[in-house]
């Protein structure tokens, strides 16, 4: 038997319906941000994205371009100027950002109200102690998915490769408030295909194509594959590529997200739905 293909596109139109049905409760159409530094294919693509899905829903999405050579004080202005702009709840940094600038600076630097991709450390401690926080984008996406399956996921043991603060770490944490025990491992992690055999749950977030084997994962394992690793095609394309070599995998979990259209138009959804969270919570203070 094969596994359950998690469909990311069908579940990114519930979360979307949903936002669509809470923006008539709003006073005006939220406004994201998003910020790109330099040009590289890929963030202009995402950012896209992220821009064309704001805009079919009614919200207001602007991108924001930098130079690839802007400074960090530049970039630091920038992100002011959105701070003190009352029309817009979400701010978010494009990733990677330029060697040359500090991430950390720049992530401490959004107003944490307006911190759609959670990234400031007032959410990520926040969503550490259990409180009310703004998430990233991508671990919610990853237990929506997982719930839909398992809603349950008290006393599952769950295993996530990589330790990121944009996907690992908030998923680490997630699972734990789920009640799930937790595994965090990562690249020089000793023995991970045989601790990886152990979940029954599997996040891959690592970015390196093709790194869990159809022999780490435990039969009907829900396996959730992060990784967009781009592999030139040889008519000169791109496809994208997860961490779950889906075609062993696929024989052996009991529920699988592809690449492209599994975890991918999660995170879009569920960045629909912090913006909106955020224009919520700032209304609701405004007032
Ligand atoms: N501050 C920040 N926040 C992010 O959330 C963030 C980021 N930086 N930097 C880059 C990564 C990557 N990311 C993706 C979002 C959607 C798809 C997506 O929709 N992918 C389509 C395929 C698109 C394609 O062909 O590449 C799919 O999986 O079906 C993929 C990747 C968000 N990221």
């Amino acid at each position: 038997m094969t596994a359950n293909i998690l469909d990311g596109h069908a579940h990114a139109q519930i979360v979307v319906d949903q936002v669509a049905s809470e923006l008539d409760r709003l006073p005006r159409a939220p406004g994201l941000a998003v910020v790109l530094v330099g040009c590289d294919p890929a963030s202009q693509i995402y950012v896209q994205s992220k821009v064309r899905m704001a805009e079919r829903l009614g919200l207001r999405g602007e991108v924001e371009r930098l130079p690839d050579d802007a400074s960090e004080a530049d970039l630091l202005a920038r992100i002011e100027a959105l701070n003190a702009r009352d029309d817009i709840d979400g701010i978010l940094v494009q990733l990677p950002l330029p060697a040359h600038v500090d991430a950390l600076r720049v992530m401490a630097a959004v107003d944490p109200a307006k911190d759609v991709d959670g990234l400031h450390a007032l959410n990520a401690g926040r969503l550490f102690h259990g409180d009310d926080a703004l998430v990233p984008c991508t671990p919610l996406g990853c237990l929506r998915l997982i719930k839909s399956i398992r809603p349950d996921l008290t006393g599952a043991h769950a295993v996530v490769i990589g330790s990121s603060n944009i996907v690992g770490k908030p998923m680490a944490a997630l699972l734990l408030q789920e009640q799930a025990t937790v595994t965090q491992t990562h690249i020089h992690t000793r023995g991970i295909s045989r601790i990886c055999r152990q979940a029954d749950i599997l996040v891959s977030a690592v970015g390196k194509a093709g790194l869990v084997r159809g022999d780490w994962i435990k039969p009907q394992a829900i396996v959730i594959d992060v990784g967009t690793t781009r592999v030139k095609k040889p008519d000169g394309g791109y496809t994208v590529c997860g961490d779950v070599s889906f075609d062993e995998a696929v024989q052996i979990a009991g529920a699988i997200t592809p690449v492209p259209r599994g975890v991918g138009p999660m995170t879009i959804a569920c960045l629909m739905e912090n913006t909106v969270k955020a224009a919520k919570a700032r209304a609701a203070r405004l007032q």
